[in-house]
């Protein structure tokens, strides 16, 4: 059983070494990757060349008024500066290889997994914490592969061979800036972990917001016809406030790091001019030596001060590789055993519950218990229960969107768990009550668990599920259905998902109380209808309304996570007074039945 917690502490995230579970993805492009950090690194290189030649001009042809000494050193520096250019170019694209891919392959990697992994897991999981990891997360990895983590090595290195060649120029005054650098190094990763968390809190709030809009962009109808528009409004407004209030914090803190960013080297610069100016008046430094001195010093600047920010991103990054790796090593509970081979399973199947048991993750008591029945192939069950007594829960593990906890289900047999999934789910056909259509085509939402169905197939379900109404839309088969299926009415909805289950006649087929948003009329032509697939087919039909109850041969009572009897519909209605009081609860029931 799964009871990870969700979120792990933020104290456990952010480790360096979390960034080492990209290996695995960065292996195929290390080539790449090589080729990225290696013309980063020239290109630092080339433009150190630059300072030293103008150190040899200024001490050389200039000194000596020789004109025509200048030109093998122009065109030096000119080779210097086209390399640069070439290699930035390099960069650019060895990068775009590396890193875009990587993120393709991360990003595909997750979405699979999150295909893969149980419905127990997305019980527990919001959709809002999922996205931002497949987007933000996933956006901060490849900026830090393709951008941060090359220039953190790169720079790196460019500041020990530049405070080298300073040393090596002059050593006192190379000291000197070699010293300063400390503090600005200790400010810039100070603020830059201020920064950090701040633009987090920025993140969060915007997650915030986010999930305002959608929720009540998704529930409009009802905040409308609440009336509560202005309330909702307010609820938005004081988040939108106080995303403001810390955007400004975030604002103040960056203006300040970059205010003592850009004070500190003109300071340092101006130390250099006095400290150089006296020392070649003293002759221990040559006047080409203190320009190309203060000429790489300014190269040094943009190393030393992008180290707290690329070391921030680095931190970002491993943070992400963290809030990824929750969910890439989340538990496949529900998965193949290995070495599983399909198994013969009949059509129509029979189907037992054999004394099943289930507990939800995390609840501390059973829904289901000892739960025994059988259904004989071709025979249709109906599943009859107060709201809350697990009926929705026991169909749930025909088709394993849970196991069992106790007991098993089996169809012709075989146990559920021991048929590879993708067989069991091409035998076991479910329709739910909520019916979720995709944003495709009529098409494709229909033929979605059997993309080979024929024309005929999907005539045939659409005839017994009473949509047909689909040939009179724009497009007939092919309109797209809007975000959700939101542009058709609740029960052309339903409909449609009844169609996706009966299509192809499936071995065992579970509904859901499958004619819930249908009119009197349109229910009575779908059972009409209904009846010649559940007469081909096992079948166990969740009921609330008497008219699908009529639908089943016989009749199980869910009492409490227990099947407490089970016979036809007349049995039960003359032997089971709990049955009656249960349809006696509807009026309508109570003068059709007694
Ligand atoms: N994902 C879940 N996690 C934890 N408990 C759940 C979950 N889904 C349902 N339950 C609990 O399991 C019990 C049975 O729920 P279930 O939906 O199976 O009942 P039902 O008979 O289908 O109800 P209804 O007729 O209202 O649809 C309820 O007490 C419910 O609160």
């Amino acid at each position: 059983m799964d009871t990870d917690p969700p979120h792990p502490p933020p104290a456990e995230r952010g480790r360096l070494s979390a960034l080492l579970r990209l290996r695995p993805y960065a292996r195929p492009y290390r080539g790449w990757l090589v080729l990225t950090v290696a013309s980063a690194m020239l290109a630092s290189l080339a433009q150190l060349a630059v300072p030293l030649i103008i150190q040899r001009v200024v001490d050389g042809p200039l000194a000596d008024g020789d004109r025509a000494g200048l030109i093998p050193y122009v065109g030096l520096a000119l080779v210097f500066g086209v390399a640069e250019a070439a290699l930035f170019f390099v960069r650019r694209w060895a990068m775009n290889h590396s890193s875009l891919r990587l993120e393709r392959d991360l990003r595909d990697a997750l979405y699979q997994r999150l295909q893969r992994l149980p419905v127990s897991f997305h019980d527990r999981w919001s959709s809002g914490q999922l996205l931002s990891r497949a987007t933000s997360d996933m956006s901060t990895i490849r900026r830090f592969v393709g951008f941060g983590g090359v220039f953190l090595l790169v720079n790196l290195v460019t500041c020990a061979v530049v405070l080298a060649l300073l040393l090596l120029t002059y050593w006192p005054l190379g000291l000197a800036v070699l010293l300063t650098t400390v503090p600005l190094t200790v400010v810039g990763l100070r603020w830059e972990k201020r920064y950090n968390a701040e633009s987090r809190l920025v993140q969060d709030e915007q997650g915030e917001l986010a999930t305002d809009v959608e929720e009540s962009v998704q529930g409009i109808r009802v905040v409308k016809s609440l009336g509560r528009s202005g309330l909702v409004f307010d609820r938005y407004d004081r988040k939108a406030v106080r995303l403001r209030s810390l955007q400004l914090q975030k604002v103040r803190t960056l203006a300040l790091l970059w205010c003592v960013f850009e004070f500190h080297p003109q300071v340092t610069r101006a130390l250099i001019l006095v400290g150089g100016s006296l020392a070649v008046g003293t002759g221990a430094l040559t006047v080409g030596g203190l320009v190309g001195f203060v000429a790489l010093f300014t190269v040094l600047l943009w190393p030393i001060l992008s180290i707290g920010f690329l070391l921030a991103q680095a931190q970002e990054a491993a943070s992400a590789c963290d809030r990824i790796g929750e969910l890439l090593d989340a538990p496949l509970t529900v998965a193949d055993r290995p070495g599983l081979e399909p198994a013969d399973v009949g059509s129509p199947a029979r189907l037992r519950f054999e004394d099943v048991g289930f507990t939800y993750p995390g609840a501390d008591r059973p829904v289901l218990d000892g739960v025994d029945l059988d259904l004989a192939p071709g025979e249709t069950v109906a599943l009859v229960g107060a709201t809350g007594s697990g009926k929705t829960t026991l169909t749930a593990l025909v088709g394993r969107l849970y196991d069992v906890t106790a007991g098993r289900v089996t169809v012709d047999g075989v146990d559920v768990r021991d048929l590879p999934l993708a067989q069991l789910r091409s035998v076991v056909a479910v329709a739910f009550e909520d019916a979720t259509l995709f944003s495709m085509s009529v098409r494709e939402n229909l033929t979605l668990g059997r993309p080979d169905a024929g024309d005929d197939d999907v005539d045939e379900a659409l005839r017994v599920a009473q949509a047909e109404f689909v040939h009179d839309l724009p497009w007939g088969l092919a309109t797209r259905i809007g975000e959700q299926g939101l542009s058709l009415s609740g029960g052309q909805r339903q409909r449609l998902a009844l169609a996706r289950a009966v299509l192809g006649r499936p071995s065992v087929l579970v509904l859901d109380d499958p004619l819930s948003a249908l009119d009197v009329h349109t229910e009575s032509l779908v059972e009409a209808a209904l009846r010649s697939v559940l007469a081909g087919t096992t079948a166990l039909v969740v009921a609330h309304r008497p008219s699908t109850v009529l639908l089943a041969d016989r009749v199980a009572l869910l009492q409490e996570g227990r099947i407490t009897a089970v016979g036809t519909h007349s049995e039960l209605l003359a032997e089971v007074p709990a049955y009656r009081d249960l349809l006696a609860q509807d009026s309508e029931l109570s003068g059709a039945f007694s």
